[in-house]
């Protein structure tokens, strides 16, 4: 997706990109190429997929939620910063944290803000299931989101504990959400959350599957959630 079908491909969405943003999302690039060559932050570096499977990927859940208010968003596992920090870009108003175990990301992240001028993002190397217990975020966030971390279920337990009550975690999923979505049902009922949606698209050209799973916190997680570091994965609930 060359970078002018990108920004077409929003303005059909609504969303017309100001000349700084488009700056941001190039120094975004740019940043991204050069630091992988340093540390794993991903496979893809072709400019053009880099603008559709990244950006353009990271920005859907827009399409499908509204960020035009001033909510403070958790990003989970957001790795190089997907898809938080293209979500930042759009809606400077949100405020976003950013949870990761790997600390060579947060790093990158810290000097990415600090190139796009980012004001009210805050980036945290810790593992979900220990910030999911500390109670300056347990329960606090307006949204908690991830894309690509674990299967719906293990996700759940990551996230769930973050959202205030009312609040939404949004999953951000590929092809096989729905059979995921099944085997989660009993994680997301126990963690205190309710599935309001799935979104079901592709993305421009027919290239790849998307659904994006919006769930409702309806009441406080348990406190013996999340389990310890790894258990989740082990032994989903
Ligand atoms: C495959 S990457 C995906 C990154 C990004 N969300 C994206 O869509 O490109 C998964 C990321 O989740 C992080 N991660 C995995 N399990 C985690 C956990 N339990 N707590 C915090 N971060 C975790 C990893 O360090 C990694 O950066």
């Amino acid at each position: 997706m060359s970078v002018a079908s990108f920004q077409d491909q929003l303005k059909e969405q609504g969303i017309e990109l100001t000349e700084r943003q488009v700056e941001q999302f190039e120094i975004y690039f740019h940043t991204l190429v050069e630091w992988n060559e340093k540390m794993n932050l991903t496979a893809i570096t072709d400019k053009e997929e880099v603008y559709r499977k990244h950006f353009y990927d990271s920005v859907t859940a827009a399409f499908y939620f509204d960020f035009t208010n001033e909510i403070h968003v958790c990003d989970v596992g957001a790795g190089a910063g997907f898809p938080s920090i293209p979500l930042k870009i759009l809606f400077p108003n949100i405020h976003v944290t950013i949870v990761d175990s790997l600390n060579k990301r947060i790093s990158f992240l810290n000097h990415l803000a600090t190139e796009l001028g980012l004001e009210g993002v805050s980036f945290y190397h810790d593992r979900a299931e220990l910030f999911g217990k500390n109670e300056k975020f347990r329960h606090e966030f307006d949204v908690v989101m991830a894309r690509a971390v674990a299967r719906t279920s293990v996700l759940a337990e990551l996230c769930l504990p973050l959202v205030r009550t009312d609040g939404t975690f949004i999953a951000m999923k590929g092809a096989n959400a729905q059979e995921e979505l099944a085997n989660a049902e009993n994680a997301i009922e126990l963690l205190g959350g309710k599935l309001q949606r799935v979104e079901h698209f592709s993305l421009p050209n027919n290239d790849g599957e998307r659904n994006i799973v919006i769930i409702d916190k309806k009441r406080k997680t348990p406190k013996k959630y999340p389990r310890k570091p790894g258990v989740p994965n082990k032994n989903p609930l």
